[in-house]
């Protein structure tokens, strides 16, 4: 083992001694760790600065209890968590996920990883994520409210639009946002626009960001199939899930020419042989907040499968691109099995971290081109730190101009990685490309800075 893995292994062995149980974050922390070796051998100073030690150490973790009360009087609490994990390129970013999966382990895997997107998008944005165990669904707006509130209560001290500025993920989108928001108005008694980024665009949001993660997406796969003389123009596609990431991951795609004939929930999944009719979709998931099974009883051309995850239309369906955009861990080595059977040449991950490290390993051994997450879906938070950008110059551009400068930034981070990957002898390996390009960045200023 030459040093340089040697290091790595060490540092590993003390991020799992550190953090018992949370296997997420020991996922995220390995597979960042995996491309580091050459990096390590080339740059010994990062060694000697015990970068590898710090960038796994959060600067501040928060835990907190988030009293509320629901529309029959009982009260509840739940655990509130932001964890401000680097800010060496900037103000903490990173969104907020409500699910009753929630728990330190997950904030911790998900600023781990928002620490290189961050840095990927070339903008000054350093890492951070944040979230709660509560569970939305079936809860009313009242509901949803007293619950942003309670959580606003306590988070508004540790939050501002120089220090950590939060934004939506699973659970969280534009209504909670604006809760949030208000409460934060509220209590610091100032209309401070850039504290929080997914906005209403009449009130300080940016055009383009609700699109953003999965118009991004993408616009990441154009650029990664257009290196292999491809094109997602006539490709058949699958994307998992129906939230905020997969239906505009959906929209874009339909508008460069393929064909999305899968989509799912955490119910099941859809086949619809023509094509993903996303007006019913709307109705469905974003005005109904109803289940997928409701989008096959309503159409014609589409099948339900109960209690299977979207890869099993692979079955039934010949396959080019598949866009995890749901979950982590969503796409397994069994399913990589069965994309593989059905022709896939491309897997990108909207969603954070949802391929498997065995499914990556398959993929990438049959010669499939892989996407990572931290480079594909950082198109949300470029384009709130857009928002942000906006906010402190109190201005609004437009959807062409802003969607302009997103189209701009995801062909940046294509260039980046796939150069990354070239210079370090891995050419066509995203992963590593995204996370040396990411590393080496955030490394470089972690040392202009001092031990801090
Ligand atoms: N919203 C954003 O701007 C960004 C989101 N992401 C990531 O994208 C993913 C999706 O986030 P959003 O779309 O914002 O959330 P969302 O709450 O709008 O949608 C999540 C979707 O995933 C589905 N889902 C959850 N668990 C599932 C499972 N086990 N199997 C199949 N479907 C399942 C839900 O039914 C829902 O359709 C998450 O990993 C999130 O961290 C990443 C970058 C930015
Ligand atoms: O827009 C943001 O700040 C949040 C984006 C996010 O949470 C993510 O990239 O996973």
């Amino acid at each position: 083992m030459s040093p340089s893995s040697q290091r790595i292994a060490t540092v590993y062995d003390q991020v799992i001694a550190r953090n018992p149980g949370e296997h997420e974050f020991h996922q995220a922390v390995k597979e960042v760790f995996d491309s580091l070796g050459r990096v390590l051998t080339k740059f010994p100073e990062y060694v000697e600065e015990s970068i590898l030690e710090r960038i796994c150490e959060p600067e501040r973790q928060i835990i907190f209890r988030i009293p509320w009360t629901d529309d029959t009087g009982r009260v509840h609490i739940n655990r509130g968590f932001r964890v401000q994990f680097n800010s060496a390129l900037g103000p903490y970013k990173g969104g907020l996920r409500f699910d009753p999966t929630v728990m330190l382990g997950t904030v911790k895997f998900l600023g781990f990883e928002q620490i290189f997107k961050n840095a990927l998008t070339g903008l000054p944005i350093g890492g951070g994520k944040g979230g709660s165990d509560f569970n939305p669904k079936g809860r009313s707006d009242g509901e949803i409210m007293r619950f942003c509130q309670s959580f606003m209560t306590e988070a508004y001290r540790h939050i501002g639009s120089s220090v950590d500025v939060p934004a939506g993920d699973i659970g969280v989108g534009r209504r909670e946002i604006g809760y949030l928001f208000g409460q934060y108005k509220r209590i610091a008694n100032r209309y401070e626009a850039g504290v929080i980024t997914g906005k209403g665009t009449s009130w300080g949001g940016s055009l383009v960001r609700t699109e953003a993660t999965g118009y991004g997406a993408a616009f990441f796969t154009e650029h990664m199939l257009g290196a292999i003389n491809r094109s997602l123009d006539g490709s058949r596609v699958l994307v998992s899930g129906s939230g905020n990431v997969a239906f505009y991951a959906i929209e874009k795609i339909h508008a460069l020419g393929g064909l999305v004939v899968g989509a799912s929930d955490s119910s099941g999944a859809v086949h619809d042989r023509e094509g993903i009719d996303l007006e019913l979709m709307r109705e469905i998931k974003q005005v109904q907040r109803g289940r997928i099974s409701e989008y096959a009883e309503q159409r014609g051309s589409a099948e339900f499968i109960e209690g299977r995850s979207v890869w099993a239309v692979a079955e039934k369906h010949d396959i080019d691109v598949a866009l995890p955009c749901a979950t982590q861990n969503e796409l397994d080595d069994d399913d990589a099995r069965i994309l593989l059977k059905a022709g896939v040449k491309a897997v990108v991950e909207g969603a954070n971290m949802p391929t498997t490290p065995a499914a990556i390993h398959r993929l990438r051994e049959a010669g499939a081109l892989f996407g990572p997450g931290k480079a594909a879906n950082a198109g949300g938070v470029a384009t709130s730190a857009l928002e942000m950008q906006q906010n402190s110059i109190r201005d609004s551009w437009s959807f062409e101009y802003t969607e302009a400068r997103l189209a701009e930034i995801m062909e940046n981070i294509h260039s980046r990685c796939a150069g990354t990957a070239e210079e370090y002898g891995v050419p066509g390996d995203y992963v590593a490309g995204a996370n040396i390009a990411g590393f080496t960045q955030v490394a470089d200023a972690m040392i202009a800075q001092g031990v801090i």
